[in-house]
Formats: structure tokens, sequence, C-alpha cells
């Protein structure tokens, strides 16, 4: 920054002048966050289209409230679920990496796919760009020994005042087949800590709503060093019966701490139901097929040459690399417009409305299925995928008695 603000040890000294003028010029960002160009050490070799990944890392977090008879445990096992996700989704970068970096602008039809393999079964992800202009990401993540899909997708709208601060677009719905019950989550916003030295990490702000159709809101409430609470990446949460988020005496459980560190269940009695450790909590590594069996327009596959370059610090290969993906996809634009066809989402379909989750939004105050969406509203096409071709074809096998 100009002037005397004092720079942090973060930066190595070569690329200070380079991290000076980033920062001037994001000042006067449009906040389109894609169209940021970004000094080399901050790049990750990563496409958003992977991030859908952080919704199950611990699958067996994810399936444990498919065996809990009693619907408000059930409730509270999704809450800790949600909770257990933040640190993958939000911190997992700084940690290692080093800092949050900027990640590759995932191009129109960009896929992720992968398989977690556990005690719990299969837990299978879709991940999907469908939209570029805005950028939307779709995914859908589905265990079917224990009845469980979670699909869902977001956008970001970006603002720069001091920092950059991002309002997240959509949502995520997580079904649970044996009580054919449905959670409606809703995705906080959140803005860059430490950008001035160099050394970014994500914080969230304001709160995240879990609505279920059993009749019971959890609201996670953040907050961040700045605040009453003092520490980095602090919450605090409440779960309650729908539409008695202010009746102090309806709150059926809650939970404080960070979703870094540790957070801690209690009940309304005040006793402890869970004490949740996310630097011990084990995590299921992701099994990816390998870049030569993948399809060229998986993530990994198509970004590799990008990703070469910019792990060998290569700025100008960086850019001609990614100039070879970006005319690519404007020649399949103009191929389209001058055929008057759209391009075909492999896994994904826009639906007009979705029931479901206009009805779990009355418990959300200010929600709505109108502001959740950017670009329309993209569900799971199971038929897609049943019919998917290779290397997708085993798909088809896992879709076969379709979901409940
Ligand atoms: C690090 C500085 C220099 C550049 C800013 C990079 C921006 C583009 C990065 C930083 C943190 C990122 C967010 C971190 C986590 C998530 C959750 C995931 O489920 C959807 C994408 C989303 C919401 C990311 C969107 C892109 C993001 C906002």
């Amino acid at each position: 920054m100009a002037g005397g603000e004092q720079e942090g040890v973060a930066v190595p000294s070569q690329n200070k002048g380079s991290w000076s003028s980033f920062l001037k010029s994001i000042a006067s960002f449009n906040g389109d966050l894609s169209s940021m160009t970004a000094p080399a050490f901050i790049l990750s070799t990563t496409s958003l289209t992977e991030f859908s990944a952080y919704w199950s890392e611990m699958p067996g977090l994810l399936v444990a409230p498919a065996n809990e008879p009693d619907p408000q445990k059930r409730a509270m096992l999704v809450l800790k679920w949600f909770l257990s996700t933040l640190k993958q989704q939000y911190a997992s970068r700084n940690e290692k990496l080093g800092s949050e970096k900027k990640p590759l602008n995932p191009f129109l039809g960009e896929l992720f796919l992968g398989k977690w393999e556990d005690a719990e079964g299969e837990t299978q992800l879709v991940s999907e760009q469908v939209s570029h202009h805005p950028p939307v990401t779709a995914y859908s993540i589905w265990n079917n020994k224990r009845g469980v899909r979670l699909q869902g997708y977001n956008a970001q709208k970006a603002t720069f005042s001091r920092t950059i601060h991002v309002k997240q677009v959509g949502h995520a719905l997580l079904h649970l087949d044996k009580y054919n019950e449905d959670y409606l989550i809703t995705l906080p916003p959140l803005h860059i800590e430490s950008l001035i030295t160099g050394s970014p990490y994500v914080e969230l702000n304001k709160s995240t709503y879990i609505v279920g159709s059993n009749g019971y809101t959890s609201r996670i409430d953040y907050s961040g060093k700045g605040w009453v609470s003092g520490t980095k990446n602090a919450l605090s949460a409440i779960m309650y019966p729908h539409g008695q988020e202010k009746d102090k005496s309806a709150v059926i459980y809650t939970a404080e701490g960070t979703w870094t560190d540790t957070f801690t269940i209690k009940d309304a009695k005040k006793n402890t139901v869970v004490t949740y450790n996310a630097k011990r909590e084990p995590k299921t590594p992701l099994t990816v097929a390998p870049i030569e069996q993948q399809d060229p327009l998986e993530t990994r596959r198509a970004w590799k040459r990008v990703a070469d370059a910019i792990m060998k610090g290569d700025m100008s290969a960086t850019g001609s690399e990614k100039t070879v993906i970006e005319e690519r996809q404007r020649a399949l634009r103009k191929q389209e417009a001058a055929e008057k066809k759209e391009w075909e989402r492999r896994f994904f379909s826009k639906v007009d409305r979705l029931p479901v989750c206009e009805k779990l939004f009355k418990d959300v105050p200010g929600g709505s299925m109108e502001a959740d969406q950017t670009g329309g509203i993209w569900v799971f096409d199971q038929e897609k995928a049943r019919n998917a071709k290779p290397p997708f074809s085993a798909l088809s096998e896992q879709l076969k008695n379709g979901w409940k």
C-alpha cells in the first residue's frame, strides 16, 4: 500500500513490489473476482470446482444423522457435521499453503469427480461449473449405503472496502432417505483478513441457517478477532423449533467455540453432548482418477499445463497456457451462438422452482429462493448421470434404482 503502511514479514522481499501493486489494483476492482490479476506467489493451482469436496472430507460425520432415530438429535448431528466442514472450506488453504490463494477460475463445463471409500461405504462426488458469467459451481454428493444426499450450488459476489468482502449466493440441501427429511443450509458471507501483510486468510461474517423439514432450525453466528469474543474463527450457535429464534427458553442445543480448533455442543440443561476437535478429526482422502484416465473437461487434466507453469513460477507460460483455455472457450461459445444452442451441462439442469427449498427458506430471516440464485436454480440431474458415457459410466450403476 502506498505511504507508510507497514508491510508484514509474510511477503518475501522480492515480491513486495508486485504485492503492493496488486493491492492498488484491487482497490478499484469491479466485483468480478475472476477478472483480478494477482502476483504469481498468491496463485493457486486448484480450481474452484474442487472446493465442493470440502463438504465431505469426513464422510462419517455427513452420514451420522442417517442413523439417529431422535429428530432433535438428528438435527443436532447435522449441525455438528456442518460445523466440522468449515475448517476445510475456509482454512485449509492457509494451513496447507501458508495463506489463502487465488483459485483457478473454472471454465463452463469444467468437472471434478471423485469418491471417498471408508467404513461408511462409498461416498460419491460430482462437481460441475454450470455457469461462467456469473461463475456458478454445482455439486452433488451421495452415499447410497446410508441414504444420504447433499446437493447445491454457489456463486460469489465481491466488493472492496479496506479488504475483499465476498457474499455467497446459493445453498446446500441435505436429504436423509430413511426419514425423508431435508435440511436447507445457507452460505455465510466472508472477508479476507491480513491482506496488506500478504498473508491473507478467510474470516466468516454474519450467520448460517440450517433449516430442517423436521421443524428444527440452527443458526450459527460468526465472529473474528475484531469482535467481542476477540478470537479468530469464533462461532456461536443455537438450535430451536421453527419460528422461535427469539425465544431463549425454546433453545434445544447451543454450540460455542471456534471452527478451526474446538467447539462444544450442549443441550438445554447445559450438559455437554459433543466436544469436537477440528485438529484431530481424521479425514478420508478423496480418490480421483489418474489424469490420463480423466475426461478432457476434468479440472486437473484441463488445467495441468497451467498448474505446472504456476508451480515453476513461470508467469509467461502461465499466461499463455491460460489463453489456450480461454480461446477454446471463446470458440465454443461462438459456435453455440451460431447454432443457436446452449452448452449442455453434463450432470445438472436448471429448474424454474425448487419447492423443498422455497418452503424451508420461510424460516430464514430475509431468505428467499429469488435472493438465492444467480443465473438459475441448479439441481442434480439423475437422468443425465445415469446415461453418463465413459469415463463416467460407473455412475449409471450407482443411480440404477434412482434416488428416493
Ligand atoms: C487471497 C486473495 C489475494 C485473493 C482472493 C481470492 C478469492 C477469489 C477467494 C479467497 C477465499 C475463497 C473462498 C473460500 C471458500 C469458499 C467455499 C466454497 O464452498 C465455495 C468457494 C469459496 C466461497 C471461495 C471463493 C473464492 C475466494 C473468495
